[in-house]
C-alpha cells in the first residue's frame, strides 16, 4: 500500500457534560491511502464529526497522534505551531459541509478563486485555475451567477471546487448530501470518487445516506467512540452492533 495521506493512531477525545465524560473517539487507528474513498457511518453522537474534525485538523485529540502527508500533525508531541498548523490545513485539507457556506456576494467563480487567492495564487492564474476547476464540475455556465440565483446541487459543485482548488491530499465532507435529493446526492458522490480516482486524494464522508454507499472504497462504522469496518457485504448495522 502506497504511504497513507491519513493515519490516526491510538487518538482519543472526551467532552465533559455536567459530571459526566463522554468519550468522543475512543482509540481511534485509521490509515487512509491515496486516492481512496471512505464512508463514515454510525448513529447521532457516535463520534463521526468529531472524528471528521480531528482529522481536518480543526479540534486537537487528547491523545494520540495524527500524520497527514508523512507529517506529525496533531497529537502531544507534534512539533507544530499554530500558525504552522492553519498553512498546513490550508495546503493540504478540504473542507465540505452539509451546506454550501458560499460568500453571498460573490459570485460563483470569485468563491472559488478566493480559495485560491488566499493561498497565494492571484490574477491571472488564478482565474485561469478557477475557470478549469468550474468546467471539471459542469458548472462553466454558472460562473458569474451569485449564490441566491444557483441551485442546492450547483451551489454544493461550487463548495466543491473551492474545497478542492489547492489541490488537498485529504477531502473530508461531513453529509455533503443531506440537503440534495437522489439525483444530485448521487452525482456529488460520483464526484468524491472522482476526486479520490483522477487526483489521488484520500476521501472521508460522513454520511446517513445508505443509496450511494456501493460508490465508496471503503465503508466505517462507528459506535460510542470506537471505529470499525464493514466488509463489501456485510450489513453495516449489524457491523456496529459488534464491537
Ligand atoms: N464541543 C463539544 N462539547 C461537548 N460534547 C461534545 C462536543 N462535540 C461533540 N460532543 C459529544 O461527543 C459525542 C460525539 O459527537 P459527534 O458530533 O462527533 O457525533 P456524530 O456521530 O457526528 O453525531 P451526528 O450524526 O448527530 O452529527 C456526542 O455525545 C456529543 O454530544
Amino acid at each position: 500500500m502506497a504511504a497513507p495521506v491519513l493515519e490516526m493512531r491510538g487518538v482519543g477525545r472526551d467532552f465533559r457534560s455536567g459530571d459526566e465524560v463522554v468519550r468522543a473517539l475512543d482509540d481511534i487507528d485509521l490509515a487512509l491511502a491515496p486516492g481512496e474513498m471512505a464512508a463514515l457511518l454510525g448513529p447521532s453522537g457516535s463520534g463521526k464529526s468529531t472524528l471528521l474534525l480531528t482529522a481536518g485538523l480543526l479540534e486537537p485529540p487528547d491523545r494520540g497522534r495524527v500524520r497527514i502527508a508523512g507529517r506529525d500533525a496533531a497529537g502531544s508531541d507534534c512539533g507544530m505551531t499554530a500558525a504552522e498548523r492553519r498553512r498546513f490545513r490550508r495546503d493540504h485539507i478540504g473542507f465540505v459541509f452539509q451546506k454550501a457556506n458560499l460568500i453571498p456576494f460573490l459570485t460563483a467563480e470569485e468563491n472559488v478563486r478566493i480559495a485560491l487567492e488566499v493561498a497565494g495564487m492571484t490574477g491571472r492564474p488564478a482565474r485561469m485555475r478557477a475557470a478549469e476547476l468550474l468546467d471539471w464540475l459542469d458548472l462553466r455556465r454558472r460562473a458569474a451567477a451569485l449564490p441566491v440565483h444557483l441551485s442546492g446541487g450547483e451551489q454544493q459543485r461550487v463548495a466543491i471546487a473551492r474545497a478542492i482548488a489547492n489541490q488537498p491530499v485529504l477531502l473530508l465532507a461531513d453529509e455533503p448530501t443531506a440537503a440534495l435529493d437522489a439525483d444530485r446526492a448521487a452525482r456529488v458522490m460520483g464526484l468524491f470518487r472522482r476526486i479520490a480516482e483522477d487526483r489521488g486524494a484520500a476521501v472521508l464522508v460522513v454520511t446517513h445516506d445508505h443509496r450511494a454507499l456501493d460508490m465508496f472504497h471503503r465503508r466505517l462504522v462507528m459506535q460510542d467512540g470506537r471505529l470499525g469496518e464493514a466488509g463489501r457485504g456485510d450489513d453495516v448495522g449489524s457491523v456496529a452492533k459488534a464491537f
